[in-house]
């Protein structure tokens, strides 16, 4: 048990954690457990009761599920005023929307929706954005393990939703691109006018690739996540920062900035 400022001992964080028995889920378990600030007094997969996560007092869920799991469960939390940390991806504009929605009526409660927990992957899309006003061409190409359910990755559409607003705040039109798709999705997927790639092969754990073109350069910034302990410092910070952060925060950016 740490000690605050006022030299009482803190109290560690209850931590529940939804897909507990995934790929996910097990390592967030294993990281909750493996540190003196919080406890790990719930782990719930598909088929046990949400309930149980109340029961045991849990001040903070992680969700690590699927795209179609993730809604019901984070409108749960929100209802039983437990701060939730949420991987599970699938979060368009709309679903967003709705999360502050039922925040508004929750004031004390914090959300962090995040797409890639791994600091290097955040770091990756930071420097994405900052590179996108200098190149007329950009593509992303994202690679994954096979048993992934979405495409594209969570990751690559929110990197393709902050270079296509640094591009427009920069007066840029569309990527010059000539090519007629002769086979459909050749060119690959669309994401507010850059072009994504979605790879899928054994090996790969998560992976991206963002390729910058302009005359007589390009710029690759390229992030590999080898290993899902990547994500667990992320996780981890996320965790100790959303019972003070109340509201939605999407992405880790302003959870790094904090310090
Ligand atoms: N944000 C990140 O950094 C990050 C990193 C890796 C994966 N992800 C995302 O996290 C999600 C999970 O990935 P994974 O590889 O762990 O998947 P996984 O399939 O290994 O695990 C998902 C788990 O959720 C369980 N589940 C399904 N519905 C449930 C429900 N209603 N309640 C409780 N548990 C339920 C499943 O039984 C399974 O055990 C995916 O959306 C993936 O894209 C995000
Ligand atoms: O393994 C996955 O699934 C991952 N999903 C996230 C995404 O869709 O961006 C992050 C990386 C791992």
């Amino acid at each position: 048990m740490r000690e605050a400022l006022d030299g009482k001992p803190d109290e560690p964080i209850r931590v529940g954690v939804l897909g507990a028995r995934g790929r996910m889920g097990a390592e967030v378990c294993r990281a909750v457990d493996g540190t003196d600030d919080l406890d790990l007094v719930a782990a719930v997969d598909e088929g046990d009761e949400l309930s149980a996560v109340a029961d045991a007092g849990a001040r903070v869920v992680v969700d690590f599920t699927t795209p179609d799991a993730v809604m019901d469960n984070l409108r749960w939390c929100v209802d039983q005023g437990i701060h939730a940390v949420v991987g599970t991806t699938g979060f368009t504009g709309q679903r967003l929307d709705q999360v502050r929605d039922w925040l508004s009526d929750r004031p004390g409660v914090g959300v962090v929706i995040a797409p890639n927990f791994g600091i290097g992957a955040v770091l990756m899309m930071q420097f994405a954005a900052r590179a996108a006003r200098f190149f007329e061409s950009v593509e992303i190409i994202e690679q994954h393990h096979p048993r992934k359910l979405d495409a594209p990755s969570g990751t690559a559409t929110y990197t393709a939703r902050a270079i296509a607003r640094a591009r427009a705040e920069a007066g840029l039109g569309p990527a010059p691109d000539a090519t007629k798709d002769e086979v459909p999705g050749a060119r690959g997927a669309e994401i507010d006018g850059v072009r994504v790639h979605a790879v899928r092969a054994a090996g790969l754990v998560a992976h991206q690739e963002v390729l910058f073109g302009t005359t007589g350069e390009t710029l690759t910034i390229r992030h590999d996540s080898y290993d899902r302990v990547s994500f667990m410092p992320g996780v981890l910070l996320a965790v100790r920062s959303v019972v003070r952060r109340p509201g939605l925060t999407v992405g880790l950016d302003a959870l790094l900035d904090d310090g």
